[in-house]
Parts: structure tokens; sequence; C-alpha cells
């Protein structure tokens, strides 16, 4: 199986959680960062797409490329990387990240958590971080086993 993770990330933590798919997927697995362009997915029989979540929005990057990728006949896994903690917002943020039509076509999706990295953010996103979620500390919210309980339910080793 050759799989494609492609991801939109702001401060890194999308692409540490791609990153840590890529030893659970296995075999020939890529990584690919939409912030260094689009990437040709011909070769790739599996595809996941994985994007950040900000103020309620998938990245740019991720809505953009969207409209254009071809996935027809690839298997598919979508996931969303987020601090959100109420599980229904946490499907409404899942359910507006990727159309519907590849919504529809994906063999698994998932809300996968993240990380709040007060280092990483600007003045604007610490202020609001520490308004909305009540804290200045570093947060670390990345599931690993949901990480696994994806990767295995996209390589059909549940
Ligand atoms: C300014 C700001 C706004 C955010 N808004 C949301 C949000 O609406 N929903 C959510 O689930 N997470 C939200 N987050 C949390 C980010 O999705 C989380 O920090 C994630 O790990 C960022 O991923 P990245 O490092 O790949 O960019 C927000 C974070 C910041 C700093």
């Amino acid at each position: 199986m050759s799989t494609a993770i492609v991801y939109a990330s702001k401060h890194g933590t999308t692409a540490e959680i791609a990153r840590r798919m890529t030893t659970r997927i296995g075999g020939n697995t890529t990584l690919f960062d939409l912030a260094d362009g689009s990437p040709d997915l011909s070769p790739y029989s599996t595809v996941v797409l994985g994007t950040a979540i900000y103020a309620g929005q998938p990245k740019s990057d991720m809505k953009a490329f969207c409209r254009t990728v071809k996935l027809s006949g690839k298997r598919l896994g979508l996931f969303v990387c987020g601090m959100e903690q109420d599980p229904a917002k946490q499907a409404t943020e899942l359910a507006n990240a990727f159309p519907k039509h590849l919504r529809k076509q994906a063999a698994t999706e998932a809300f996968l958590a993240g990380r709040f990295l007060f280092s990483a953010m600007n003045l604007a996103e610490r202020f609001i971080t520490k308004r909305i979620a009540k804290t200045s500390q570093d947060v670390d919210s990345i599931d690993d086993d949901a990480i696994t309980a994806f990767a295995s339910s996209l390589t059909g080793t549940e």
C-alpha cells in the first residue's frame, strides 16, 4: 500500500500528528506539507488529508486543495486537529472541514485533538487562547490511541 498524508499546519501540531501516523500506517507512506505546494497524488492508492482548525475553520490552503484534488478510486482518510472540547462542536468542525463528496468517500475520519503551544503563537493568538481556553500554559492533548485507531481503520487492521 502506498500512502500519502497531506497536511495543513500553522504551528506544527497537525504536522506532528501526521508524522506519528506514518509509523502506524506503515508500508510506503509519504508526508506532504501543503505549505510546500500541492503534491501529485496519482502514484498513491491511499490518501490522508489533515488540517488544523482555527476559529472553527480548516486552514485555507487545505480548503483550496480540496476544491481541485482528484481522489476518485483511492482509499481516503480525513482528520482535523483542534482543541475544541465539546464532542458536538468537534463533529461540526470535522463536518465543515472537508467537502461533502470527500466525506462520503472517506473510509475513516476523526477529530484528533491538538496542542496549545504559546511559544509558537503570535500576540493575538495568545490573547484569544487565554480568553477562550482560560490557560496561559502549553497544553498537549494529542491522543496517540486515537491516531492508532485512525490508522487501523484506514489500513483495515482494526
Ligand atoms: C487563535 C486560535 C484559535 C483556535 N481556534 C480553534 C477552534 O475554533 N477550534 C478548535 O478545535 N481548535 C482551535 N484552536 C486550537 C488549534 O486548532 C490547535 O492549537 C492545533 O493544535 C493547531 O494545529 P497546528 O499547530 O497544526 O496549526 C485554536 C488555536 C488558536 C491559537
